[in-house]
Protein backbone atom coordinates (compact mmCIF):
# COMPACT_ATOMS: atom_id res chain seq x y z
CA UNK A 1 0.00 0.00 0.00
CA UNK A 2 1.77 3.21 -1.11
CA UNK A 3 1.38 5.52 1.71
CA UNK A 4 1.53 9.41 1.88
CA UNK A 5 4.26 10.40 0.97
CA UNK A 6 4.09 8.28 -2.37
CA UNK A 7 0.96 10.30 -2.76
CA UNK A 8 2.72 13.30 -2.39
CA UNK A 9 5.61 12.15 -5.24
CA UNK A 10 3.23 10.43 -7.82
CA UNK A 11 0.92 13.86 -7.51
CA UNK A 12 4.26 16.66 -7.72
CA UNK A 13 6.08 14.22 -10.35
CA UNK A 14 3.04 15.46 -12.99
CA UNK A 15 3.36 19.28 -13.11
CA UNK A 16 6.80 21.03 -13.79
CA UNK A 17 8.98 22.62 -10.42
CA UNK A 18 8.21 25.98 -9.92
CA UNK A 19 10.28 28.76 -9.60
CA UNK A 20 9.28 30.81 -6.52
CA UNK A 21 11.72 31.00 -3.11
CA UNK A 22 10.23 27.90 -1.33
CA UNK A 23 8.08 25.57 -3.22
CA UNK A 24 6.51 22.72 -2.44
CA UNK A 25 8.14 20.54 0.57
CA UNK A 26 8.35 22.99 3.09
CA UNK A 27 5.83 23.98 5.50
CA UNK A 28 4.33 26.99 3.41
CA UNK A 29 5.66 27.79 -0.13
CA UNK A 30 7.18 31.37 -0.50
CA UNK A 31 6.06 33.78 -3.02
CA UNK A 32 7.67 36.90 -4.54
CA UNK A 33 4.32 38.54 -6.26
CA UNK A 34 5.95 41.39 -8.35
CA UNK A 35 4.62 45.20 -7.60
CA UNK A 36 0.71 44.08 -8.64
CA UNK A 37 -1.73 43.18 -6.14
CA UNK A 38 -2.76 39.90 -5.78
CA UNK A 39 -5.88 38.14 -5.89
CA UNK A 40 -6.87 34.98 -4.17
CA UNK A 41 -9.73 32.33 -4.34
CA UNK A 42 -10.09 29.35 -3.07
CA UNK A 43 -13.11 26.96 -4.74
CA UNK A 44 -13.36 22.82 -3.94
CA UNK A 45 -15.15 20.07 -6.22
CA UNK A 46 -16.78 17.14 -3.99
CA UNK A 47 -17.79 13.74 -5.07
CA UNK A 48 -21.72 13.26 -5.31
CA UNK A 49 -21.76 17.30 -5.26
CA UNK A 50 -19.70 18.60 -8.08
CA UNK A 51 -18.88 15.10 -10.10
CA UNK A 52 -19.57 11.52 -9.82
CA UNK A 53 -16.30 8.72 -10.09
CA UNK A 54 -18.90 6.63 -12.21
CA UNK A 55 -19.38 10.24 -14.75
CA UNK A 56 -15.77 11.99 -14.52
CA UNK A 57 -12.33 10.93 -15.45
CA UNK A 58 -10.01 11.38 -12.68
CA UNK A 59 -8.40 13.47 -15.25
CA UNK A 60 -12.19 15.61 -15.81
CA UNK A 61 -11.84 16.00 -11.75
CA UNK A 62 -8.28 17.71 -12.25
CA UNK A 63 -9.48 19.79 -14.82
CA UNK A 64 -12.71 20.71 -13.75
CA UNK A 65 -10.94 21.62 -9.61
CA UNK A 66 -8.15 23.77 -11.29
CA UNK A 67 -10.87 25.54 -14.07
CA UNK A 68 -13.65 26.49 -11.45
CA UNK A 69 -10.42 28.45 -9.61
CA UNK A 70 -9.40 29.90 -12.76
CA UNK A 71 -12.85 31.06 -13.54
CA UNK A 72 -12.59 33.45 -10.44
CA UNK A 73 -9.36 35.04 -11.30
CA UNK A 74 -10.95 35.72 -14.72
CA UNK A 75 -13.65 37.26 -13.28
CA UNK A 76 -11.08 39.79 -11.30
CA UNK A 77 -9.17 40.39 -14.52
CA UNK A 78 -5.89 38.64 -13.09
CA UNK A 79 -3.42 36.42 -14.65
CA UNK A 80 -3.17 33.47 -13.07
CA UNK A 81 0.30 32.89 -10.89
CA UNK A 82 0.05 30.27 -8.26
CA UNK A 83 -2.09 27.73 -6.38
CA UNK A 84 -1.66 24.99 -3.73
CA UNK A 85 -3.82 21.82 -3.69
CA UNK A 86 -5.70 20.32 -1.07
CA UNK A 87 -6.79 16.82 -1.94
CA UNK A 88 -8.75 14.52 0.39
CA UNK A 89 -8.90 10.77 -0.70
CA UNK A 90 -10.49 7.76 -0.02
CA UNK A 91 -7.96 5.10 1.60
CA UNK A 92 -8.01 2.80 -1.32
CA UNK A 93 -8.05 5.33 -4.27
CA UNK A 94 -5.65 4.13 -6.94
CA UNK A 95 -2.03 5.60 -7.19
CA UNK A 96 -2.59 5.65 -10.82
CA UNK A 97 -6.02 7.42 -10.94
CA UNK A 98 -4.36 10.26 -8.82
CA UNK A 99 -1.27 10.23 -11.44
CA UNK A 100 -4.23 11.12 -13.81
CA UNK A 101 -6.15 13.45 -12.33
CA UNK A 102 -3.07 15.38 -11.66
CA UNK A 103 -2.62 14.91 -15.15
CA UNK A 104 -5.83 16.54 -16.23
CA UNK A 105 -4.77 19.44 -13.79
CA UNK A 106 -1.32 20.01 -15.14
CA UNK A 107 -2.68 20.11 -18.37
CA UNK A 108 -4.78 22.98 -17.98
CA UNK A 109 -2.07 24.45 -15.47
CA UNK A 110 0.43 24.21 -18.04
CA UNK A 111 -2.33 26.38 -20.32
CA UNK A 112 -2.74 29.45 -18.09
CA UNK A 113 0.60 29.66 -17.11
CA UNK A 114 -0.28 29.12 -13.11
CA UNK A 115 2.59 26.56 -10.78
CA UNK A 116 1.62 24.43 -8.09
CA UNK A 117 3.18 25.34 -4.94
CA UNK A 118 1.80 23.27 -2.46
CA UNK A 119 -0.82 21.27 -0.83
CA UNK A 120 -1.91 18.69 1.83
CA UNK A 121 -3.18 15.20 1.51
CA UNK A 122 -5.40 13.95 3.77
CA UNK A 123 -8.34 10.54 3.82
CA UNK A 124 -11.35 10.63 3.77
CA UNK A 125 -14.86 8.87 2.79
CA UNK A 126 -15.60 10.91 -0.43
CA UNK A 127 -12.86 12.39 -3.31
CA UNK A 128 -12.93 16.06 -2.55
CA UNK A 129 -9.87 18.54 -4.18
CA UNK A 130 -9.86 22.12 -2.62
CA UNK A 131 -7.94 24.41 -4.62
CA UNK A 132 -6.48 28.51 -3.62
CA UNK A 133 -5.52 30.50 -6.15
CA UNK A 134 -3.78 33.33 -6.85
CA UNK A 135 -3.75 35.58 -9.75
CA UNK A 136 -1.74 39.38 -10.75
CA UNK A 137 -3.12 42.18 -11.46
CA UNK A 138 -1.95 44.96 -13.73
CA UNK A 139 -4.65 47.39 -13.42
CA UNK A 140 -7.79 48.05 -10.91
CA UNK A 141 -10.31 44.63 -10.30
CA UNK A 142 -13.30 43.69 -11.93
CA UNK A 143 -15.71 43.82 -9.19
CA UNK A 144 -18.55 42.99 -8.91
CA UNK A 145 -19.70 46.21 -6.94
CA UNK A 146 -18.53 49.11 -10.10
CA UNK A 147 -21.30 48.51 -12.65
CA UNK A 148 -23.64 51.85 -13.11
CA UNK A 149 -27.08 52.41 -14.47
CA UNK A 150 -27.12 52.83 -18.47
CA UNK A 151 -23.80 50.26 -18.71
CA UNK A 152 -24.54 47.22 -21.18
CA UNK A 153 -24.02 43.34 -20.27
CA UNK A 154 -22.73 41.05 -22.00
CA UNK A 155 -22.22 37.62 -21.98
CA UNK A 156 -19.59 35.37 -23.42
CA UNK A 157 -20.09 32.05 -25.22
CA UNK A 158 -23.06 30.27 -24.65
CA UNK A 159 -25.41 29.36 -21.39
CA UNK A 160 -27.13 26.46 -20.31
CA UNK A 161 -24.70 23.98 -22.02
CA UNK A 162 -22.86 22.35 -18.64
CA UNK A 163 -26.65 22.06 -17.03
CA UNK A 164 -27.47 20.05 -19.75
CA UNK A 165 -24.45 17.74 -19.87
CA UNK A 166 -25.15 17.04 -16.26
CA UNK A 167 -28.45 15.94 -17.68
CA UNK A 168 -27.11 13.98 -20.26
CA UNK A 169 -24.55 11.96 -17.39
CA UNK A 170 -27.59 11.56 -15.56
CA UNK A 171 -29.47 9.70 -18.33
CA UNK A 172 -26.19 7.94 -19.42
CA UNK A 173 -25.08 9.59 -22.16
CA UNK A 174 -21.03 9.78 -21.95
CA UNK A 175 -20.45 12.17 -25.02
CA UNK A 176 -20.91 15.00 -26.98
CA UNK A 177 -20.19 18.93 -26.53
CA UNK A 178 -22.52 19.92 -23.82
CA UNK A 179 -21.42 16.81 -21.55
CA UNK A 180 -17.43 18.61 -22.36
CA UNK A 181 -18.70 21.35 -20.82
CA UNK A 182 -19.77 19.77 -17.51
CA UNK A 183 -16.83 17.95 -17.39
CA UNK A 184 -14.28 20.04 -18.66
CA UNK A 185 -14.97 23.50 -18.65
CA UNK A 186 -13.18 25.97 -19.79
CA UNK A 187 -12.41 29.61 -18.33
CA UNK A 188 -12.25 32.72 -19.64
CA UNK A 189 -8.86 33.80 -18.48
CA UNK A 190 -7.78 35.88 -21.94
CA UNK A 191 -11.13 37.66 -21.65
CA UNK A 192 -11.06 38.40 -18.27
CA UNK A 193 -7.64 40.57 -18.73
CA UNK A 194 -9.10 41.77 -21.57
CA UNK A 195 -12.46 42.77 -19.85
CA UNK A 196 -10.70 44.49 -16.91
CA UNK A 197 -9.61 47.90 -19.28
CA UNK A 198 -13.62 48.50 -20.48
CA UNK A 199 -15.91 46.75 -17.80
CA UNK A 200 -17.23 48.53 -14.78
CA UNK A 201 -18.40 45.28 -13.45
CA UNK A 202 -17.98 41.45 -13.94
CA UNK A 203 -18.00 38.12 -12.17
CA UNK A 204 -18.05 34.48 -13.54
CA UNK A 205 -21.83 32.75 -14.00
CA UNK A 206 -21.04 29.56 -12.04
CA UNK A 207 -24.76 29.50 -10.23
CA UNK A 208 -26.65 30.22 -12.90
CA UNK A 209 -27.27 33.71 -14.78
CA UNK A 210 -30.26 34.34 -13.28
CA UNK A 211 -28.32 33.73 -9.95
CA UNK A 212 -25.37 35.76 -10.63
CA UNK A 213 -26.92 38.23 -12.48
CA UNK A 214 -28.75 38.93 -8.93
CA UNK A 215 -25.30 39.27 -7.22
CA UNK A 216 -23.42 42.02 -9.52
CA UNK A 217 -27.37 44.14 -9.97
CA UNK A 218 -27.25 43.81 -5.80
CA UNK A 219 -23.19 44.49 -5.36
CA UNK A 220 -23.61 47.56 -8.07
CA UNK A 221 -27.02 48.56 -6.49
CA UNK A 222 -28.71 48.66 -10.06
CA UNK A 223 -31.64 46.83 -12.11
CA UNK A 224 -31.65 44.65 -15.08
CA UNK A 225 -33.47 44.92 -18.18
CA UNK A 226 -32.81 41.24 -19.91
CA UNK A 227 -33.84 40.26 -22.94
CA UNK A 228 -34.29 36.38 -23.00
CA UNK A 229 -34.17 36.38 -26.85
CA UNK A 230 -30.52 37.75 -26.83
CA UNK A 231 -29.38 34.68 -24.56
CA UNK A 232 -26.26 32.79 -26.79
CA UNK A 233 -26.84 29.21 -26.77
CA UNK A 234 -25.46 26.68 -28.51
CA UNK A 235 -26.33 24.68 -31.62
CA UNK A 236 -26.58 21.57 -28.85
CA UNK A 237 -28.82 23.18 -26.05
CA UNK A 238 -30.94 24.24 -29.58
CA UNK A 239 -31.33 20.83 -31.16
CA UNK A 240 -31.73 19.32 -27.89
CA UNK A 241 -34.94 21.65 -26.55
CA UNK A 242 -35.77 24.03 -29.08
CA UNK A 243 -35.13 27.27 -29.11
CA UNK A 244 -37.56 28.75 -26.23
CA UNK A 245 -36.62 25.87 -23.77
CA UNK A 246 -33.12 26.17 -24.69
CA UNK A 247 -33.52 30.06 -23.62
CA UNK A 248 -35.03 29.32 -20.50
CA UNK A 249 -32.15 26.75 -19.71
CA UNK A 250 -29.67 29.12 -20.68
CA UNK A 251 -30.95 31.72 -17.81
CA UNK A 252 -30.83 29.24 -15.27
CA UNK A 253 -27.89 27.77 -16.27
CA UNK A 254 -25.22 26.29 -13.57
CA UNK A 255 -21.20 25.46 -13.86
CA UNK A 256 -21.20 28.10 -17.23
CA UNK A 257 -18.40 29.16 -16.21
CA UNK A 258 -18.62 32.12 -18.81
CA UNK A 259 -18.47 35.78 -17.61
CA UNK A 260 -20.63 38.38 -17.67
CA UNK A 261 -19.72 42.38 -18.11
CA UNK A 262 -21.27 45.49 -17.53
CA UNK A 263 -19.87 47.81 -20.08
CA UNK A 264 -20.22 51.23 -19.85
CA UNK A 265 -21.71 52.94 -23.58
CA UNK A 266 -19.16 54.85 -24.48
CA UNK A 267 -16.59 51.64 -24.07
CA UNK A 268 -18.77 49.32 -25.79
CA UNK A 269 -17.54 49.79 -29.25
CA UNK A 270 -14.15 49.62 -28.52
CA UNK A 271 -14.51 46.73 -25.69
CA UNK A 272 -16.63 44.38 -28.94
CA UNK A 273 -13.90 45.32 -31.41
CA UNK A 274 -11.52 44.27 -28.82
CA UNK A 275 -13.25 40.82 -28.05
CA UNK A 276 -13.41 40.72 -32.20
CA UNK A 277 -9.83 40.53 -32.51
CA UNK A 278 -8.94 38.44 -29.93
CA UNK A 279 -11.27 35.60 -31.26
CA UNK A 280 -13.76 36.36 -27.96
CA UNK A 281 -17.19 35.60 -28.47
CA UNK A 282 -19.50 37.74 -26.24
CA UNK A 283 -23.21 38.98 -26.65
CA UNK A 284 -25.19 42.10 -25.78
CA UNK A 285 -28.35 40.72 -23.73
CA UNK A 286 -29.44 43.55 -21.59
CA UNK A 287 -28.65 47.09 -19.65
CA UNK A 288 -28.70 48.25 -16.12
CA UNK A 289 -31.31 50.35 -14.81
CA UNK A 290 -31.42 52.90 -12.38
CA UNK A 291 -34.81 51.41 -11.08
CA UNK A 292 -33.72 48.21 -8.57
CA UNK A 293 -36.09 45.51 -10.53
CA UNK A 294 -35.60 42.87 -12.70
CA UNK A 295 -37.70 43.18 -16.14
CA UNK A 296 -37.23 40.15 -18.51
CA UNK A 297 -38.93 40.01 -21.24
CA UNK A 298 -39.79 36.66 -23.74
CA UNK A 299 -39.71 37.34 -27.54
CA UNK A 300 -43.22 37.46 -27.41
CA UNK A 301 -43.00 40.29 -24.92
CA UNK A 302 -44.29 38.71 -22.00
CA UNK A 303 -42.67 39.18 -18.57
CA UNK A 304 -40.53 36.26 -16.98
CA UNK A 305 -40.10 35.69 -13.11
CA UNK A 306 -35.97 34.81 -12.62
CA UNK A 307 -35.86 31.05 -12.16
CA UNK A 308 -33.73 30.33 -9.13
CA UNK A 309 -30.08 29.21 -9.53
CA UNK A 310 -27.86 26.68 -7.53
CA UNK A 311 -27.63 26.63 -3.86
CA UNK A 312 -25.92 23.99 -2.07
CA UNK A 313 -28.13 24.10 0.55
CA UNK A 314 -31.18 24.59 -0.82
CA UNK A 315 -33.56 21.11 -0.40
CA UNK A 316 -33.36 20.25 -4.11
CA UNK A 317 -29.68 21.10 -4.71
CA UNK A 318 -28.26 16.98 -4.05
CA UNK A 319 -29.58 16.46 -7.78
CA UNK A 320 -31.26 17.78 -10.65
CA UNK A 321 -34.63 16.65 -9.87
CA UNK A 322 -36.35 15.21 -12.83
CA UNK A 323 -38.84 17.34 -13.45
CA UNK A 324 -36.86 20.48 -12.57
N1 LIG B 1 -16.22 30.28 4.43
C1 LIG B 1 -16.09 31.53 3.98
N2 LIG B 1 -15.34 32.43 4.64
C2 LIG B 1 -15.17 33.68 4.15
N3 LIG B 1 -15.75 34.13 3.03
C3 LIG B 1 -16.52 33.29 2.33
C4 LIG B 1 -16.74 31.95 2.77
N4 LIG B 1 -17.52 31.32 1.87
C5 LIG B 1 -17.78 32.22 0.92
N5 LIG B 1 -17.19 33.41 1.17
C6 LIG B 1 -17.25 34.61 0.35
O1 LIG B 1 -18.58 34.85 -0.09
C7 LIG B 1 -18.62 35.27 -1.46
C8 LIG B 1 -19.56 34.37 -2.26
O2 LIG B 1 -19.06 33.05 -2.24
P1 LIG B 1 -19.35 32.00 -3.40
O3 LIG B 1 -18.70 30.71 -3.03
O4 LIG B 1 -20.77 32.02 -3.74
O5 LIG B 1 -18.46 32.65 -4.58
P2 LIG B 1 -18.82 32.76 -6.11
O6 LIG B 1 -17.58 33.22 -6.83
O7 LIG B 1 -20.04 33.61 -6.26
O8 LIG B 1 -19.21 31.32 -6.52
P3 LIG B 1 -18.26 30.05 -6.82
O9 LIG B 1 -17.92 29.43 -5.49
O10 LIG B 1 -19.12 29.19 -7.66
O11 LIG B 1 -17.04 30.57 -7.53
C9 LIG B 1 -17.18 35.23 -1.96
O12 LIG B 1 -16.64 36.54 -1.96
C10 LIG B 1 -16.47 34.37 -0.93
O13 LIG B 1 -15.11 34.74 -0.77
C1 LIG C 1 -23.24 15.08 -9.10
C2 LIG C 1 -23.61 16.49 -9.41
N1 LIG C 1 -24.74 17.01 -8.85
C3 LIG C 1 -25.07 18.31 -9.10
C4 LIG C 1 -24.29 19.10 -9.93
C5 LIG C 1 -24.68 20.53 -10.21
N2 LIG C 1 -23.91 21.52 -9.47
C6 LIG C 1 -23.06 21.20 -8.50
S1 LIG C 1 -22.29 22.55 -7.86
C7 LIG C 1 -23.12 23.60 -8.88
C8 LIG C 1 -22.92 25.10 -8.83
C9 LIG C 1 -21.49 25.59 -8.81
O1 LIG C 1 -20.77 25.09 -7.70
P1 LIG C 1 -20.17 25.99 -6.53
O2 LIG C 1 -21.30 26.92 -6.06
O3 LIG C 1 -19.71 25.03 -5.45
O4 LIG C 1 -19.03 26.76 -7.10
C10 LIG C 1 -23.98 22.88 -9.70
C11 LIG C 1 -24.89 23.47 -10.73
C12 LIG C 1 -23.13 18.49 -10.48
N3 LIG C 1 -22.29 19.16 -11.30
N4 LIG C 1 -22.83 17.19 -10.22
MG1 LIG D 1 -17.14 33.43 -8.98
Amino acid sequence: MPGEFDFIQRFLACFPRARVPVGPGDDCAVLAPSRGALCVTTDAVVEDVHFTRATFSPADIGHKALAVNLSDLAAMGAAPRWFVCALALPRDFPVRELSALGRGMAALAKAHRIALVGGNFTSARELSVTLTATGELSHPPLTRAGARPGDLLYVSGTLGDARLGLKQLQAGVRRGSAVRRQRRPEPRVALGRLAARFASAGLDVSDGLSQDLGHLCAASRVGVALELDRLPVSPALRAALGLEQARMEALRGGEDYELLLAVPPARAPAFERACGRSAERVTRVGVLTRERQWKIRDAAGRPLTPPDGFDHFARSSRQIQADD
